[in-house]
């Protein structure tokens, strides 16, 4: 515009005048503009321009900030440890075995790394040798020598296998039947390394015999990592001589969820257990869990012998999860910038251009708006 005055001047003062007009305009950058704001004067746009505004900080004070605490720097990169020990004593009288006493070091497999405790198991002693036996259902190698019965048209081959072949024995119940009172110590150390937090799940106390006394309540004993396996088998709504029999598999899953602003003390884990071998509808086929382990010794005649055992027992899964949340200002500013934008945008949004409620609005020089 000042450009274009300038040329209908003579030349000399054509250059002045544009010198000018480049003056005012890198002046002009110097400037401060504010928005220029109209005012539509009507209850429904108002109450529903402040019904909208309410809901965005509504949503920015209770989700953002109350429920998300978006206010804070996350660290969900947990690390930890889990140390379990199993400890209780069972006395068992059977034909086959006669009294025994069982304790962890014969039904924790394996030994240093607790996952399993076999509850019921069928053992029989058996030799390595060559036998005969029909053919389908073989428990071994065939050896490639067959008899045919002419009589009864069947025939029988050999096999190198145990002796005797395994039998196979259901549970009729369980064998440690005290198994339900035996207990478990889940030792968990766990760190947040972005905050260089650690902590673990054992009462800090001097008292020594706290461990030995102590078993885990959610409301009395929440620091105590001493739990009664009957118990945690009814948490997960199971019942513990039903699962004895045929076995299974149990989820511990370790929940940190922890508040760094609150403080050290109100970083506590949460348990959940969860039994894994079976689905809600109850008619899994594969419920259960079981496996085979052999004992192998020799005799003074240097002949092989094995002690087969189909264990029936329980699997433990312990899984560790967490997050730590701790105030940080980028966060904030972050959260509540974009809360305001969303306000901002959403307002502007609505009144001009939605025309939810079909009113027309007139810009007049004078009031607005008309309608
Ligand atoms: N499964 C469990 N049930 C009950 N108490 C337990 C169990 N495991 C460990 N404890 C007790 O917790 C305490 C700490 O156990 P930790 O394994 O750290 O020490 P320890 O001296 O090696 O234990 P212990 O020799 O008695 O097995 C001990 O007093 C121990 O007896």
């Amino acid at each position: 515009m000042c450009e274009n005055l300038c040329t209908s001047l003579g030349t000399l003062t054509t250059t002045c005048c544009t010198m000018s007009c480049i003056k005012a305009r890198f002046l002009s950058l110097l400037d401060y503009k504010t928005e220029k704001y109209l005012v539509a004067k009507n209850k429904k746009v108002g109450i529903l321009y402040r019904a909208i505004q309410l809901s965005i900080i509504g949503y920015l004070i209770g989700w953002v900030f109350l429920r998300k605490k978006g206010y804070q720097e996350m660290d969900e990169s947990i690390q930890s440890s889990v140390i379990t020990k199993l400890k209780g004593v069972s006395v068992t009288q059977t034909l086959e075995s006669g009294l025994m006493v069982w304790g962890p070091e014969d039904y924790v497999i394996p030994p240093q790394l607790f996952s399993f405790v076999s509850i019921n198991r069928p053992a029989q002693s058996d030799k390595r040798n060559a036998t005969k036996r029909h053919f389908f259902f073989s428990k071994g190698s065939m050896s490639g020598r067959c008899l045919r019965d002419a009589e009864n048209s069947t025939g029988t081959c050999e096999i190198y296998g145990w002796c005797p072949v395994e039998r196979q024995l259901k549970p009729n119940g369980s064998l440690l039947q005290n198994a339900e009172n035996f207990t478990i110590y889940i030792k968990n150390f766990i760190q947040f390394p972005k905050f260089s937090f650690s902590k673990s799940n054992v009462l800090e106390t001097t008292d020594k015999s706290y461990l030995t006394k102590c078993r885990y309540d959610e409301q009395l004993h929440p620091y105590c990592p001493i739990f009664r396996l009957g118990d945690i088998i009814k948490r997960t709504g199971h019942n513990f001589q039903d699962m004895a029999t045929f076995g299974g598999a149990i989820a511990i899953m370790i929940n940190w969820d922890c508040d760094l602003d609150k403080g050290y003390a109100y970083c506590n884990p949460q348990y959940d257990f969860t039994r894994l071998d079976i689905s809600v509808s109850n008619k899994s086929i594969a419920a259960g869990f079981n496996f085979r382990h052999a004992r192998y010794f020799k005799n003074s005649a240097g002949e092989s012998f094995r002690s087969l055992f189909k264990v029936y027992g329980i699997r433990f899964v312990i899984m560790v999860h967490g997050k730590a949340g701790m105030f940080n200002i980028i966060p904030t500013v972050i959260n509540v910038a974009a809360g305001l934008a969303l306000m901002g945008a959403f307002c502007i949004f609505y009144v001009l251009y939605m025309n939810l409620f079909k009113f027309h609005y007139y810009i007049t020089t004078s009031d607005f708006p008309v309608l």
